[in-house]
């Protein structure tokens, strides 16, 4: 008897043990069982399959198998026959202790102390009853080091064989491997859970494929984005998803980088533009296994370019002053209006605040989240119109950038865009504009694919259109296309009773932004700026008002003086110059001298800026000096 059983069987003396004892002190009641069953249900599941690996070991009656858990209370036996009477006739049964205190020295008890696999037969047993037995038992222990249970191969004690331990043994570690690789895919399992609800939150359609374009894995986007069922995406190559899979596959070939290219997609309903990039998967040889593909949605990058880069909408309508019955109506009009489909056609003296009601307008209706795209047909070379609306496609003429470029059209889609100048449109763009507007698609400059956009369109005007009509300048068809919901806006001389108000407004406003005092106006200057002639309208009063604030008072007689002093320097000038020669050469004089900075040229010359586009253009004169 070695010193492990010895010590064993003084611990159960020292309890004072029976040994004529025959079953275990503790025997736990059925539901109790019924609990512990289900808590090592997993132990005992994988148990069970090795059970008919042993089978040819105890079909002869001679042993029987017991799987416990790790305090030794018996889960399962094992076995047939005469045997299996016999160890439950001495309660040897699924709910009775196997350990020391219970039962005293067995191969289980020792596994629990000793934690390694035992064998030990006839008197190495404490209690007299178990004499007859042999048992070899081998703890269940996993990856980390913790004990789930005790497998135990218990026969007569005649039949006793090293090679039964080696038995026990490989049972419980083959229940060991089977219990890693499980918790493994479990780990895989959970991962891919993981992964996949990351991936479905992504705001992009990520969609998994192998070359032959046979689809592995898609995202709850993807799903979205091209209107498919589940069921439908799965009967699906992905080359049928989009247009330019043989350009796409012969880039991964040739190991070419292909990212952020615009492709058509033909999701359920129509064909729409989508920005694909591709992440190649390599095998262990280093060949391309399967391809990941990331679609996103170009609308919201262009809203994003856009808004780093574009006119932002920032007016609101609480930010337009006035409370003249004029700017109210208006004001209440272009409220109502902002959730229409149609197009909106502001008609204004330069200043009125054209482009601050457009962004109003945007900023108050449904499309307030998307882009708000502005284009001033003044401000744009003729020959370049086309492209800037429309965009062009690569290789569209020389010159062009490789990928092709969007139009405003194609930038605004889903949001506003907003044609300021709308006057100033050549005739053949005009024909062009009418057809988006009636027919909502766009072809950019040297494409042949139509694109749907959705897009409100808001136009502005300081001329009169129905001169322009009249006069063959503008394309009747497209005025009243226009014209279906126009809003006039009032010169400053027809609101004078706000000015009051403006310059309350602007003086809080420019003092702010200088960080300098208010300057007070009083009565009798008030009176003055309202009967003055604000040809510039608003922004010549925003402009006056941050003159007196930096110059700390109100220049009133400067109004004046400026106007005498103008006309001197005119009249100085030599003879034989027209009036129109004299303002061309004065504006280029301010250009020269303000090198070419538009707002502050105009800002001298107390006209907008779309204004002094005009005059530039007017007078040929040329902005790339
Ligand atoms: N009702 C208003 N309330 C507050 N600010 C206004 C109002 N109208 C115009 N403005 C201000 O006047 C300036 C000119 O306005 P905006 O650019 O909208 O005019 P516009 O009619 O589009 O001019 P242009 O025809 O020269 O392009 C802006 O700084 C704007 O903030």
């Amino acid at each position: 008897m070695n010193d492990i059983i010895k010590n064993s069987h003084i611990r159960c003396e020292n309890m004072k043990l029976s040994k004529n004892q025959i079953i275990s002190k503790k025997i736990i009641n059925q539901s109790e069982l019924h609990k512990k069953i289900e808590e090592n249900k997993y132990i005992i599941d994988i148990s069970k399959k090795f059970i008919d690996d042993i089978n040819n070991y105890y079909s002869d009656s001679k042993f029987f198998g017991i799987l416990t858990d790790p305090n030794g209370c018996i889960l399962m036996t094992f076995g047939e026959g005469e045997i299996m009477e016999v160890a439950k006739n001495m309660k040897m049964i699924p709910g009775a202790y196997m350990n020391e205190d219970s039962i005293g020295t067995n191969a289980m008890s020792l596994v629990i102390s000793e934690k390694k696999p035992i064998q030990i037969s006839g008197d190495d047993h404490y209690i007299l009853a178990y004499r007859k037995w042999t048992c070899s038992a081998s703890p269940i222990i996993n990856k980390s080091g913790k004990m789930l249970g005790i497998i135990d191969i218990t026969g007569y004690k005649e039949f006793m064989h090293p090679h039964t331990l080696g038995i026990a043994i490989s049972i419980a570690n083959s229940i060991t491997k089977i219990i890693e690789k499980e918790e493994a895919n479990e780990s895989l399992a959970l991962e891919k859970k993981y992964s996949e609800t990351i991936m479905d939150f992504i705001n992009s359609g990520i969609l998994t494929c192998d070359l032959e374009g046979n689809i592995k894995s898609y995202n709850r986007y993807i799903k979205e984005m091209f209107g498919f069922s589940s069921k439908e995406l799965d009967s699906f190559k992905a080359w049928r998803l989009f247009k330019g899979w043989n350009d796409m596959t012969s880039s991964v070939y040739n190991n070419e980088n292909y990212s952020d290219k615009e492709v058509f997609v033909n999701t359920k309903r129509n064909k729409l533009m989508y920005s694909l990039t591709v992440y190649p998967i390599y095998d262990t040889l280093g060949e391309v296994k399967n391809i990941i593909l990331i679609f996103k949605d170009i609308k919201k990058i262009r809203k994003l370019a856009n808004d780093i880069m574009g006119r932002h909408a920032i007016y609101t309508f609480d930010k337009i002053i006035g409370k003249s019955k004029k700017i109210k109506d208006v004001k209440k009009m272009a409220m109502k209006i902002s959730d229409s489909k149609s197009t909106v056609l502001i008609l204004g003296e330069s200043g009125t605040g054209k482009e601050s009601f457009a962004q109003s307008i945007h900023n108050y209706g449904v499309r307030k989240n998307e882009s708000f795209v502005a284009l001033n047909c003044a401000a744009i070379p003729k020959n370049l119109i086309e492209t800037e609306l429309f965009g062009y496609e690569e290789g569209a003429f020389t010159g062009a950038k490789k990928s092709g470029q969007p139009g405003k059209f194609e930038i605004a889609d889903g949001g506003t865009l907003f044609l300021d100048e709308i006057g100033e449109m050549p005739l053949d763009m005009q024909s062009k504009l009418l057809r988006v507007i009636e027919e909502g698609v766009v072809c950019r400059v040297g494409g042949l694919k139509e694109m749907v956009v959705d897009v409100r369109l808001i136009a502005a005007t300081n001329s009169n259109l129905e001169d322009d009509v009249v006069n063959g300048k503008f394309r009747k068809d497209l005025y009243y296309r226009l014209n279906v919901l126009p809003l006039k806006l009032p010169p400053l001389r027809e609101i004078k009773e706000d000015i009051p108000l403006f310059i309350e407004h602007f003086m809080k406003k420019t003092s702010k932004k200088l960080n300098k005092n208010i300057v007070e106006v009083d009565f009798n200057l008030m009176a003055s700026l309202k009967n003055y002639s604000w040809k510039g309208n608003v922004r010549e009063l925003e402009n006056f008002v941050e003159h007196a604030i930096n110059a700390e008072r109100i220049p009133i007689e400067t109004l004046k003086q400026t106007k005498e002093n103008k006309s001197l320097n005119f009249l100085n000038a030599k003879l034989g110059y027209s009036l129109e020669e004299i303002e061309k050469e004065y504006i280029i004089k301010t250009l020269i001298e303000k090198e070419y900075n538009i707002t502050s040229v105009a800002k001298i010359l107390g006209i907008g800026r779309n204004t002094l586009y005009r005059k530039m253009k007017k007078y040929k004169i040329d902005t790339s000096i």
